[in-house]
């Protein structure tokens, strides 16, 4: 067998723009379900989500047999679970509340195999489809994918630093985290907020590094998207779920 290819990587490589959903619902049914939607991007969450790792791996399976990129965010920039998610064959990483260079390489190191990096080394794993791949180790860092978020009004200031590390892809803007940490939680519309990320996505894109958000406003994530990020999420299952559950009610004269 030959090493999957990473399209999401090569995507935002080419610049070809990249639509994503976020799934908070553990398990491979609604993994399926929003794989199968038409969405470039699957987002697998694990930091605000009740899935955990073993979830992650049948989810993958899922997701695989669609012509979708899963991208899956680890609990914290931590090497072993990182290690963990890489072995289940994940092939893109989202990692949260990254603040520094500092920090970006180390998740880079956690991404590499010895002696570029730190990342344990098996051979019976999904990533290397059991050793069914016969060069995985020597290969697997071509097809990996490394997106950052920065999501503080600390790690903003490091943008073009963290941007310049190499095995970094792409950074994320978290709004809602960036909006606690500037004062203003639970407002990522506040003005300040909205300035800070609009400077934000115009100084990654300005690094060559692909810039990713998540919006549930259409009209935002156009504006962004005008500023050129290239992963752009645009709807998260549970919101949706909600919203279609609270309308349904609203019809039969029920519900808040
Ligand atoms: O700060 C943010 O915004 C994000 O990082 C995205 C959230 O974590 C996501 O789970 C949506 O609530």
């Amino acid at each position: 067998m030959t090493l999957p290819v990473n399209a999401f990587k090569r995507a935002l490589r080419d610049g070809r723009s990249q639509i994503g959903i976020w799934n908070t619902i553990p398990g491979p049914v609604v993994a399926e379900l929003l794989a199968g939607a038409g969405f470039d991007w699957v987002l697998l969450d694990t930091e605000h989500a009740l899935t955990d790792i073993p979830d992650i791996f049948a989810m993958l399976q899922a997701v695989a047999a669609y012509p979708v990129s899963a991208v899956v965010r680890p609990q914290t920039n931590d090497t072993v679970l990182i290690k963990r998610l890489l072995d289940h064959g994940a092939q893109t990483l989202l990692l949260p509340y990254v603040q520094s260079a500092a920090e970006a390489e180390a998740a880079v190191r956690a991404m590499r195999y010895a002696p570029r990096g730190v990342r344990g080394v098996s051979g019976m794993t999904r990533a290397s489809r059991y050793g069914a791949i016969p060069d995985y180790v020597q290969r697997a860092e071509e097809e990996l994918c490394l997106l950052v978020q920065v999501e503080t009004a600390e790690a903003l200031a490091q943008i073009e630093a963290i941007a310049a590390v190499d095995g970094v892809d792409g950074l994320f803007i978290g709004p809602s985290d960036l909006a606690a940490s500037m004062g203003h939680p639970g407002n990522a519309r506040h003005p300040e907020v909205v300035a800070a990320i609009d400077d934000a996505i115009r100084r990654i894109v300005a690094t060559g590094k692909a810039a990713g958000i998540l919006t549930l406003d259409p009209a935002y994530a156009r504006h962004c998207l005008e500023l050129g990020t290239s992963f752009t999420a645009v709807g998260v299952d549970m919101a949706l779920l909600r919203a279609a559950a609270s309308d349904l009610a609203k019809a039969f004269g029920r519900g808040a």
